[in-house]
């Protein structure tokens, strides 16, 4: 008998169809609508392997009508929305997406940061607008990304990768990890700072660490005030690393310069969240690992581990 894979959300076909090899597959038909949690609860009530994305919360609740779970594969680097430990306890394997995102996603926080510096969003509106009516010295002006310090606080395969983008920009590189990256520093030239002389001494701060209980909230009012006034933050990890509302008042005020957001404590962001009432906030749709490419290597390391699995082989891109 084939093992039972539910999928949450509609992939696509030709992904989904050789893994039925091994699997019956039954999945949500819907590609833009997160399967509603009732639904996802009861349709997890006989499955071994369940595919998730970012949007799928496995929890304690999930967890306990899913007697038969053997595997999650989840469709992201990030895993906050699994609840690891919860799995551990009951030997239920997960896997991600390490790597096969570093560069797609460097580009765009790179991206988002020249946008913000450079206020390309806003000068877009303002041409469509019609507000476009001659050519003046002080016409939109952002901020000198060349030869500026970037500060980045987790240092790992993305971080790096920015950083490595940073280089081209001449940018100096501070950053803050958990541990040294003593490697790097002798490779390229980052210098390790503590998280205090980094939020000081940087005019341009990007959050690359994963989001725990140890990141959840580390850049609130007190570490915001510590930044240059004239200073943007980029944050392209998890939402809740940022206190929101901590991060309108100084944006508010004139105590930080701009802020360039992939994501956000509540996905999707409510169209009437205070931060998208400000001009000098670039707002994206979490769209870092978002290229053709990116995507479809994301889904084939899953399926490779879900083919792994059953085929009873060993699984890579283990979950601790
Ligand atoms: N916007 C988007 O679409 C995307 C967002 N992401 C986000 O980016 C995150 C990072 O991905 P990736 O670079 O592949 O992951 P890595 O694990 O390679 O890097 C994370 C780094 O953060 C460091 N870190 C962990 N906790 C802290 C802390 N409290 N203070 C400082 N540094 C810390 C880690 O240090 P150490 O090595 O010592 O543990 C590690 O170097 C993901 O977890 C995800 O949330 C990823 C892809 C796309
Ligand atoms: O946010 C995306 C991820 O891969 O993590």
């Amino acid at each position: 008998m084939k093992k039972k894979l539910f999928i949450t959300r509609k992939f696509p076909a030709h992904i989904v169809e050789p893994l039925k090899e091994f699997y019956e597959v039954s999945q949500w038909e819907e590609e833009e609508i997160v399967i509603p949690r009732d639904k996802l609860l009861a349709s997890v009530a006989d499955c071994e392997v369940l595919w998730v994305t970012i949007a799928d919360q496995v929890d304690e609740e999930l967890l306990s009508q899913a007697p038969n779970l053997k595997l999650v594969t989840n469709l992201a680097v990030g895993f906050n929305n699994i609840d690891v430990k919860a799995l551990r306890k009951r030997g239920i394997m997960a896997t991600n997406t390490p790597g096969v995102l570093t560069n797609t996603t460097a580009d765009l926080v790179f991206g988002l940061l020249l946008a913000t510096a450079r206020r390309i969003p806003e000068s877009e509106r303002y041409l469509r607008e019609g507000k476009w009516k001659s050519w003046y010295p002080m016409q939109l002006v952002g901020k000198d990304v060349s030869g500026a310090t970037i500060g980045i606080i987790g240092m790992g395969r993305i971080g790096q990768a920015v950083a490595r983008r940073a280089k081209g920009f001449d940018m100096k590189i501070l950053y803050n990890n958990r541990r040294r990256r003593h490697e790097a520093e002798e490779m390229y030239g980052f210098r390790y700072v503590s998280l205090e002389d980094l939020l000081q001494q940087s005019d341009f701060v990007v959050i690359m660490t994963p989001y725990n209980s140890d990141t959840e909230g580390l850049i609130g009012a007190h570490e915001l005030a510590l930044m240059k006034e004239d200073a943007v933050l980029i944050n392209a990890s998890r939402g809740g690393i940022i206190d929101e509302a901590a991060l309108y008042d100084v944006l508010i005020s004139g105590k930080l310069w701009a802020a360039g957001l992939d994501v956000f404590e509540q996905e999707p962001v409510a169209m009437d969240h205070p931060l998208l009432t400000l001009p000098n906030v670039v707002a994206l749709p979490h769209i870092g690992s978002a290229s053709l490419e990116t995507r479809t290597a994301m889904l084939m390391l899953n399926v490779k581990a879900l083919a792994a699995y059953g085929q009873g082989k060993a699984i890579s891109n283990r979950i601790d």
